[in-house]
């Protein structure tokens, strides 16, 4: 067992069919043995030719030891492997596997069926690999993440599971970062501040009316695949945008951080929950027809080096190369100057102007209602955000935009788009740049008059002070002037990344039988 090329086999009868079963350290094979001497060749989903199947080891959920050992007399058959190297056989692919798991389910997230997707299709495969788990049922919105913040007992678990759509999936993430940052002493209000990774792992069942993280990192929003992601034990980075008004911490983003459109979709279907996922259409049609624009400034630091840009066309898969490189500069730069004194050195770039929607894109943002996503380009773990100015333009071009997130076409190749990957951004809507605003402030001015002196002000300017919220991965911000930095792989999820289709000529290479 320990060389890879030494083979086991042997023949197994299923059902009066005869397998030749093969095993080497890192696949296990199997063919039928009357199909292959047919030779009819026809290939299959999932199959290397008619008949003939394998699976990585290090992709078996679980080992069955039958009592019966009958005597093998040929040598290459299968023998009882001594203890030890079995052992250690295993613990090479159990290695990295989660063995006690805090699973949190949000009961009315998406159709309300997170569960039922748990109990059946979840719990059988934790329990088939061995995982012991403690399961909350959450009673009311931000249990999960005050419970991870200040109560749950962290060190007993190798992650977390989070049962329900990006709303909870937040929560679970708030909770996380915030008690690491707690624990190692790091003040989050504090944009300056180098945050601390998280040490455990964020599993995600899908069970939302968007499940836009589940669908970037796994490339479906199947609960049974997500569970299987967990139980071996993969792993993805993420990268965390914090987002700080001042110097007041607001919220944790990994998905999309959208002003404008976005943000005004969001707003109107948050009064809609009842209609669940059919919610986000209807908001959107209405945004739509509405047709609002917003005026402002925005700031920022692009990124440099080699982290590619939104419009090439790499797009971020398993194994990514340009995440992992910046898996490796990141432990350079630690032995170099802090990140903030390399960004004190950099020059911003400031656009100013009207705009329909600004998003930022940390991850392509792929999901069923766009499956390419936001910015089909961005990276999952590279320490960058894709920021999308989308400027004033006819109802009829913004259509056009909006629908090439459906289908193939760019939807950077317009006129009034702009794109830049950058790791740091501010925004500053106009009303607010206003020498106005401070007098305003400081007079004790409520929210109502406030805005009605705003709108007195701007008549004299002759411009319509309009005045969106930042959709923060789902959830509607408190503050309009925001400050963003990327926090390049903050936290791990068991995900892999979206895996592309093997092709049959890669498949049968690998498994080599
Ligand atoms: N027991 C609960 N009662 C009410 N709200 C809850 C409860 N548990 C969690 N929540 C809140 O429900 C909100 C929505 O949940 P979730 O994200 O699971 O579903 P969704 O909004 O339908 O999906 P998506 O976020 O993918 O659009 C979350 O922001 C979460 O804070
Ligand atoms: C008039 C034609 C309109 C056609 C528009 C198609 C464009 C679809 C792009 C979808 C991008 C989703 C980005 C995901 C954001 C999530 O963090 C967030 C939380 O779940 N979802 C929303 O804010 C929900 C946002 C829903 C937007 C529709
Ligand atoms: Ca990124």
């Amino acid at each position: 067992m320990e060389k890879q090329s030494r083979l086991l086999c042997s023949e197994l009868c299923v059902q009066r069919r005869l397998f030749e079963v093969t095993l080497n350290c890192t696949v296990l094979a199997w063919k039928d043995i009357q199909i292959d001497k047919k030779h009819t060749g026809r290939a299959i989903y999932g199959a290397v030719k008619a008949g003939s199947h394998c699976v990585p080891v290090c992709e078996i959920i679980a080992v069955q030891e039958k009592e019966d050992d009958s005597p093998c007399k040929d040598t290459g058959k299968w023998q009882k492997v001594p203890q030890s190297p079995a052992d250690s056989c295993q613990h090479a692919f159990t290695a990295n596997r989660p063995k006690y798991l805090l699973v949190y389910i949000n009961p009315y997230g998406g159709k309300q069926r997170g569960k039922q997707i748990y109990d059946h299709k979840v719990a059988p495969i934790f329990s088939r690999a061995s995982i012991s788990t403690d399961v909350i049922v959450t009673e009311h919105a931000n249990h999960a993440r005050d419970h991870l913040k200040m109560e749950a007992d962290l060190k007993k678990y190798d992650g977390v599971v989070c049962v329900g759509g990006d709303g909870m999936f937040s929560e679970i993430m708030h909770g996380l970062v915030s008690r690491t940052q707690q624990e190692a002493g790091v003040d989050d209000n504090s944009m300056e501040e180098t945050l601390m990774p998280c040490g455990l792992r964020i599993g995600i069942i899908p069970a939302g009316s968007t499940d836009c993280i589940c669908y970037a990192t796994v490339g479906s929003n199947d609960p049974v695949t997500s569970a299987l992601h967990i139980v071996v034990g993969d792993s993805q980075p993420m990268d965390v945008c914090s987002v700080h008004n001042e110097d007041h911490f607001l919220r944790y983003s990994v998905s999309l951080l959208g002003y404008g459109f976005y943000g005004d979709v969001l707003t109107d279907s948050e009064r809609k929950r009842w209609m669940g996922p059919a919610r986000y259409d209807i908001s959107g049609v209405k945004t739509f027809l509405s047709h609002r624009y917003y005026e402002g400034t925005v700031s920022f630091l692009p990124a440099e080096g080699n982290s590619g840009t939104p419009r090439d066309k790499m797009q971020c898969r398993s194994g990514c190369s340009i995440c992992q490189q910046t898996s490796s500069d990141k432990l350079v730069s630690k032995n170099e100057d802090s990140v903030s004194d390399a960004e004190c050195r950099d020059t911003w770039t400031v656009i100013r102007g009207k705009f329909l929607a600004i998003n930022a894109a940390s991850m392509s943002c792929a999901c069923p209602r766009s499956p390419k996503g936001l910015s089909p380009s961005a990276h999952l773990a590279d320490g960058t955000t894709d920021l999308i100015l989308v400027r004033k333009c006819s109802r009829l071009n913004f259509l056009r935009h909006l629908l090439r997130h459906t289908n193939k076409d760019d939807q950077f190749d317009h006129s009034f788009v702009e794109v830049y990957r950058v790791k740091q951004f501010r925004f500053t809507p106009r009303y607010q740049e206003c020498d106005s605003e401070v007098d305003l402030r400081e007079s004790g001015a409520t929210g109502k008059q406030f805005l009605s002196q705003i709108c007195r002000e701007h008549r004299a300017c002759g411009c319509m002070p309009s005045q969106s919220n930042w959709n923060c991965d789902g959830e509607i911000l408190p503050h309009t002037a925001i400050q963003v930095r990327v926090h390049s792989q903050l936290i791990k999820l068991f995900a892999r990344g979206i895996e592309e289709q093997p092709v049959f000529e890669d498949l049968y290479a690998h498994c080599a039988i």
